[in-house]
């Protein structure tokens, strides 16, 4: 599951940079887009697309909704800021290992960026988070619950990749206030509905599957908000290479939690005493519905993120 050996990161760069004009070959922010999202590299400038088939060490993103290439590009006012985005990203459930799903995030750093903006989208845990709807929902994660990570299958577990990354990274302040405040400052010089950015925890699981009504329950007494398969490795790669990162997600469903199951017995027995009950009709998650979700949000998204990098401090 592990590299063994040290990661050559140099025939990777070098594929990389033979694609780019000198001026996008040291980009400062990288930019992940979940699913549905990757129209946030649509506003570059000076786009530059590189597959992922054509650089070594990089997998394939079998998921709908994700592309598989690397746009690089200039976004924000004047000349504008150097980007390189991923369309699309790696999740373990694809049988990507977890050092296939980090790489592109060590790659980035190696490029030289020094904030990345982790894009997802995830389910609603919490009442008071509605789903991308009318109301356009992001969330700006302030913290989170990774299951994998306390049950042996973190994706930092293994050989350290070199003697200048920590061994043991402390978590307590993952995610960036000062990316977070330009997040909320963004909203608010877009005009944003105060209801439409949110705050809050992300649990990672591990995916394919959504979650029962029981796991459910289980994540929202622990603590967290919104749920999603992707997201933690990257912040975790991230941390370890010493970047900024803020995380949206896009909320693009509600997680069933329902606090009382209903009672197949009374049912069973109100119809052999021939007064049926109505029976209520469960309602199921799906990929689809969280592509369409993300494909009609995905302005506020990238009109966030473009927002956020005009007032990133220069330099
Ligand atoms: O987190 P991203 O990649 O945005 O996608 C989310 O959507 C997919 C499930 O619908 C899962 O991959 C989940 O993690
Ligand atoms: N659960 C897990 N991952 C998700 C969900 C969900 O409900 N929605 C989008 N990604």
């Amino acid at each position: 599951m592990h590299d063994e050996q040290p990661i050559d990161f140099a025939p990777t760069l070098e594929a990389i940079t033979s694609f780019l004009p000198l001026n996008l070959q040291r980009p400062n922010l990288g930019i992940i887009c979940g699913s549905g999202l990757s129209g946030l590299a649509e506003d570059f400038r000076q786009v530059v697309i590189v597959p992922y088939e054509m650089i070594p060490g990089f997998g394939h993103s079998s998921v709908p909704g994700h592309k598989s290439a690397l746009a690089f590009g200039l976004l924000g006012p004047g000349e504008g800021v150097p980007v390189v985005a991923m369309l699309g990203r790696f999740h373990p459930y694809e049988g990507h290992s977890m050092s296939t799903v980090i790489f592109p995030v060590r790659v980035m750093a190696k490029l030289g960026i020094k904030d990345l903006i982790i894009t997802n989208a995830a389910g609603s845990l919490n009442p008071n988070i509605p789903v991308g709807t009318r109301k356009s929902f992001l969330v700006v994660i302030q913290d989170h619950i990774a299951l994998p990570n306390l049950t042996g299958m973190n994706p930092l577990l293994g050989p350290q990749i070199s003697s200048d990354v920590p061994r043991f990274l402390p978590l307590s302040n993952a995610y960036s206030p000062s990316l977070r405040r330009l997040a909320f400052l963004a909203a608010h010089q877009l005009s944003l509905d105060r209801s439409a950015l949110a705050e809050g925890t992300y649990a990672w699981v591990s995916g394919p599957t959504y979650e029962t009504p029981a796991e459910g329950r289980l994540l929202r007494n622990a603590g967290a908000d919104v749920v999603g398969m992707s997201t933690i490795p990257e912040v975790l790669a991230a941390r370890e290479a010493g970047l900024k990162v803020m995380v949206l997600s896009l909320v693009t469903n509600f997680v069933v939690i329902p606090n009382e199951y209903r009672s197949l017995r009374e049912e069973v027995e109100a119809e052999l005493s021939g007064k049926p009950i109505e029976i209520p009709v469960v309602q199921t998650v799906s990929h689809e519905e969280v592509l369409l979700i993300g494909k009609e949000k995905a302005t506020v998204m990238m009109k966030l993120v473009e927002k956020v990098v005009e007032l990133l401090p220069v330099g």
